[in-house]
């Protein structure tokens, strides 16, 4: 972690943050960089009984403590007041674990789970840190920050956008090291064998987050035909809460369906360009594996995607399209000779990387130990 030495030792931290993979993998990356530092340490997760931490935190080798579900209103309005019962509930069950593993810290990073674990903290006087990607913030860390200043946040313009977090750290999204540390070049052939992909022909990499997104799943499958007789093969995944769509089978290069990727790294290592949504890590991650990409940011979450997608495509780093835009036709006249041209991919690729950051676990490590040393 940088030169300087680590003088603080951390024995026990809650990690708060639940529902999508969007806020999952960047704790669980973090746990990671505890673990690396502190491999003595106590990590315990906070989630909430429907969100996808109960598959994902678990099948990292993470202890997950589930509490009982509090859902704040879309917007922070005297609605709170007619659950207290519930946020009782939830709060209490969340300091009991803190109380039980003896936490040091909580780091949230969004998601309703999360505002159990600030108010409990509070309530202990315990550092907190928030940890926020979008703009603007997630209505759960909106109200963790009314509870500390130590806020910490992924991109540059986050700082200039949002007036709450004017005054946050830029310290990066924390990745997982299977993305950050690979080297795509020498996992490509794996990747290509692993899907069934040929090796001579371009891979477009199509995902639509972790939850994935329906228009884009219909309009490239409703492209197949045109994308297979242009010799570019397809790797799809469908997302988690998708439903299944029909491709023919008949098709002269492959196209191949997953339902949902555990190892990410390998889908990056067999692409060449991806069509993806705008979420916050999704850019962190395709930024910081200089990946073309053509974003179609989720057109009904206040715009949060797009601000992501931005800063990226005006550095030369990949395209955007409006979701109502993205139509067979566009593919076929946009993506079609993208994908067959290897010296543009290399320039947006190139300028892609010069915008992304592989050290946001590091950097966030840091903020949270100066954070435990005050
Ligand atoms: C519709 C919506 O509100 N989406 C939000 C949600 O997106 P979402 O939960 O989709 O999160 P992101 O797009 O930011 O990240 C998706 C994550 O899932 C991983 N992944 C995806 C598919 C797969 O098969 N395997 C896999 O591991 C990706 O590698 C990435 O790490 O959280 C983001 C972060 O708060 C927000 O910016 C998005 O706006």
């Amino acid at each position: 972690m940088g030169e300087e030495k680590v003088m603080v030792q951390l024995r026990s931290v809650v990690l708060a943050g639940g529902g999508t993979g969007g806020h999952i993998y960047p704790l669980l990356a973090f746990a990671d960089a505890l673990r690396r530092h502190f491999p003595q340490i106590r990590i315990t997760t906070l989630g909430s009984p429907k969100g996808m931490e109960n598959q994902l935190i678990p099948a990292a080798g993470y202890d997950l403590r589930v509490i009982p579900a509090f859902q704040l209103p879309r917007s922070l309005n005297l609605d709170l007041l007619r659950t207290p019962d519930r946020m009782y509930k939830s709060t209490h069950a969340a300091g009991e674990v803190i109380d039980e593993v003896g936490a040091e810290v909580v780091v949230g990073f969004g998601g309703y789970v999360s505002v159990p674990a600030y108010l409990a903290a509070w309530r202990r006087e315990m550092p907190i840190v928030v940890h926020e990607v979008n703009v603007p913030p997630g209505v759960a860390n909106r109200m963790g920050m009314k509870f500390t200043k130590r806020v910490a946040v992924g991109f540059p313009h986050q700082l200039e956008q949002a007036e709450s977090l004017r005054n946050a750290r830029l310290v990066g999204v924390p990745l997982r090291t299977g993305i950050t540390q690979m080297d795509r070049p020498a996992l490509r052939p794996q990747a290509l064998y692993h899907f069934g992909l040929r090796p001579d022909l371009p891979v477009l990499f199509v995902s639509g987050g972790s939850s994935g997104a329906r228009t884009i799943n219909l309009a490239v499958a409703a492209a197949a035909k045109r994308l297979a007789h242009a010799g570019i093969q397809v790797l799809h995944v469908q997302g988690g809460r998708n439903d299944p769509f029909e491709v023919p089978n008949d098709l002269p290069v492959p196209y191949v369906v997953v339902p949902y990727l555990s190892d990410m790294q390998l889908g990056y290592a067999a692409a060449d360009l991806m069509l993806c949504r705008g979420g916050a890590i999704t850019v962190a991650e395709t930024t910081a594996l200089g990946m073309p990409a053509i974003y179609v940011p989720y057109p009904f979450s206040n715009q949060e995607q797009r601000r992501n997608a931005i800063p990226v495509v005006e550095a030369g780093g990949g395209m955007l399209v409006d979701n109502s835009e993205l139509t067979p036709e566009w593919i076929e006249r946009n993506i079609i000779p993208l994908a067959r041209d290897r010296q543009r991919l290399a320039t947006m690729g190139h300028a892609a990387a010069g915008y992304g950051r592989r050290d946001g676990d590091e950097q966030l490590l840091r903020f949270v130990l100066e954070a435990v040393d005050r």
